[in-house]
């Protein structure tokens, strides 16, 4: 049910949805289900019941908590992000900004031990244990919800997505965001004056995008932050409650490409609160970079003809770092319906 609630000044207008909850704790058939239809509707879904122990979740909570609360010299021992390290308002290479602090990590073991080893010298294991612990916990959910939509598309072979993710030469990244909370005495006031605000004076954290990869979960404490766009109108945004206890699943524009556009990679961003600290974790499933991305067979009709041409997953990286963060990277492997691509 959408309703419009209001249409402040700024012409973004701010609507109530529910979105989808996949509860997966469910009967497969219900969940698979479902899980496609949140994917094709919103590309964005929640999951309760997961199965990911409360102890890992907690563990990196608090490692994350440490880490960013550590002397800016301390944090900037990880390396500039270029693009992996650590990072603090700058995002990509093409002069994109936001409120935020950040760390971004192959999901590799050795990446991870490698950057985070310099920081506690006296226990350099303990922060890259948690955060390798949480990954392929979180790596093996992926993989789950991935296979659960396989199956829901009626895929002949239903682990082609989440074979990719399992490989051990998975591109798959994580990130760490921070969103500091903005003091100052006239905070409020500096606020209303500033661009880069919402109705309610937040200031954007990580500005609107789509996420490259196949498939993006992401879990934040309890400050909210994120927006999708809405799926029928590009100017209305909806904020998702935010609950610790669930995983936020999106669909990236590697998986519209492989659906060749059935499920649909949708537009997202984080603002940032005035008063509390947003902390939030995201686990982005990349396949190899020699892995060719290209619409599946199945995917293809009389009347749905083949709408992007293929790919390589380091070809699409390329061209992703090339472009600012709200630019439509998987426009320009598009295909129209005689075959030709604006790019070649
Ligand atoms: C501005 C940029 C940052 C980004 C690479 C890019 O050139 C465009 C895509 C951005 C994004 C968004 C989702 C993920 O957070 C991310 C790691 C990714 O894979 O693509 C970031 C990139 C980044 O921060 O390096
Ligand atoms: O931090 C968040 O809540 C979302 C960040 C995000 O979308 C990203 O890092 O790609
Ligand atoms: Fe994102």
């Amino acid at each position: 049910m959408v309703v419009a609630t209001s249409m402040p000044e700024n012409k973004e207008k701010a609507i109530q949805l529910d979105l989808p909850v996949i509860d997966l704790s469910w009967r497969r058939d219900a969940v698979k289900k479902l899980a496609v239809r949140a994917c094709e509707e919103f590309g964005f879904f929640k999951v309760i019941n997961h199965g990911i122990p409360k102890e890992i979740i907690e563990r990196v909570d608090r490692k994350s908590k440490e880490f960013f609360a550590l002397p800016a010299s301390e944090k900037q021992k990880v390396g500039p992000p270029n693009p992996l390290g650590y990072g603090s308002k700058k995002i990509g290479p093409n002069g994109d900004t936001g409120e935020l602090e950040y760390l971004l990590f192959h999901t590799n073991p050795s990446s991870i031990n490698q950057r985070v080893g310099m920081i506690n010298k006296k226990d350099p294991k303990s922060f890259s244990c948690v955060a390798n612990d949480y990954v392929e916990s979180v790596r093996e959910l992926t993989c789950k919800i991935l296979e659960i939509i396989g199956e829901g598309l009626g895929l002949y072979d239903t682990k082609a997505f989440s074979r990719l993710i399992r490989e051990s030469e998975s591109d798959s990244l994580v990130r760490m965001n921070h969103y500091p909370p903005y003091h100052g005495i006239n905070a409020e006031k500096e606020l209303n004056c500033m661009n880069n605000k919402d109705d309610k004076g937040y200031r954007l954290g990580f500005g609107e995008h789509t996420d490259p990869q196949i498939l993006t979960v992401l879990r934040s404490n309890d400050v909210e932050g994120l927006q999708i766009q809405s799926p029928s109108d590009c100017t209305s945004w909806i904020p998702v409650k935010s609950d610790p206890s669930a995983f936020f699943v999106n669909v990236g524009d590697a998986l519209q490409a492989m659906t060749n556009g059935r499920l649909v990679s949708v537009r997202h961003r984080a603002m940032a609160n005035t008063k509390r600290s947003r902390l939030s974790t995201m686990f982005f499933a990349a396949p190899s970079l020699q892995t060719s991305i290209y619409p599946l067979p199945e995917m293809m009709t009389v009347d749905n003809h083949q709408r992007y041409r293929p790919y390589t997953w380091a070809e699409y990286k390329k061209t992703m770092y090339s472009l600012r963060l709200a630019s439509n990277c998987l426009e320009l492997f598009r295909i129209d319906s005689k075959g030709n691509n604006s790019m070649r």
